[in-house]
């Protein structure tokens, strides 16, 4: 499903978060977003997600407009993992994970369905979770509230995907299985990520966001030049293949440090 945010502009309170945003994903790509702390990620996912309405400008699916739509339709169509989730839910993880089938149910008294319960079963197996399925959801570590969160997402089968920091809480396998999945599943993904490497490693095209407006966009490496990286993150990056599949991976320095050759540091 095509996402287009077209000259979007979010307030809160009178502030502007975000102003004229641009923002196009064909369908079944991953579209990361990056940027500074506090530069509006959220306020524009939040927009795309629904918590917060366009003060300007419309977010599309497919041509249609996505704030038109009634709660239930657009839930069924998207589904968001806010970096806000630390929700304290006070159920199991089955129960959890079966809020993501309530946007396709018929009506306020629909019933879960054998059918609901095997995606549930499935959505929680493809993260590596089916063993926590019976524990309450406040006793689990971060990580693990992150992994069940996830697969709510994915049981509510969705044809668009909003992810704020998804890899908030997970260690480095996690981290990388999570993204792997995502990209694996197919439907079109909006992601924020704060580190660069891994959205360049798992985004078809990344924007850049500073300010409350999108500065940069493309290929992820063509948009993480150094003197982007210097311009809006104040760091000095260097460039390096990785050793055993040649992709490029990014290696940051404060801009202010005096970097001394590696000989001289090792005597
Ligand atoms: N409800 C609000 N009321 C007032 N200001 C807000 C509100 N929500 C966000 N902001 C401000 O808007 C700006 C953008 O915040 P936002 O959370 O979108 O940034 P972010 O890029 O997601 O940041 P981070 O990387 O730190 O999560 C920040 O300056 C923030 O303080």
């Amino acid at each position: 499903m095509r996402i287009d945010i077209e000259d979007l502009s979010v307030e809160v309170a009178g502030a502007r978060l975000v102003q004229d945003i641009r923002l196009h994903a064909a369908p079944g790509q991953v579209v990361g977003l990056v940027g500074p702390n506090g530069s509006g990620k959220s306020s524009l996912l939040r927009c795309v997600y629904r918590a917060l309405r366009p003060a300007a400008g419309a977010v599309r699916l497919d041509g249609e407009d996505l704030h038109g739509m009634d709660a239930q339709a657009g839930a069924r169509l998207l589904a968001a993992l806010p970096q806000e989730s630390s929700a304290e839910f006070d159920f199991s993880v089955a129960e959890v994970v079966a809020m993501g089938r309530l946007p396709h149910r018929r009506g306020a008294i629909g019933r879960a369905s054998a059918e609901d319960g095997r995606i549930c079963e499935r959505a929680l197996d493809r993260v590596g979770a089916t063993h926590l399925t019976d524990r309450s959801f406040l006793t689990l570590s971060g990580g693990e509230k992150q992994r069940v969160l996830v697969a709510r997402a994915l049981a509510q089968q969705p044809r668009v995907l909003v992810l704020d920091e998804p890899t908030n809480h997970l260690d480095i396998a996690q981290q990388l299985e999570v993204l792997a999945l995502v990209r694996s599943l197919g439907p079109t993904v909006l992601v924020a990520l704060h580190d660069l490497n891994l959205a360049a490693r798992h985004c078809d095209v990344l924007y850049v966001i500073a300010g409350g407006r999108i500065v940069a966009s493309g290929p992820p490496h063509d948009v993480l030049s150094p003197d982007l990286l210097a311009e809006i993150f104040g760091v000095r990056a260097h460039r390096v293949r990785h050793p055993r599949t040649g992709a490029v991976q990014l290696l940051f320095d404060r801009l202010t440090d005096d970097v001394r050759p590696i000989e001289q540091t090792n005597r």
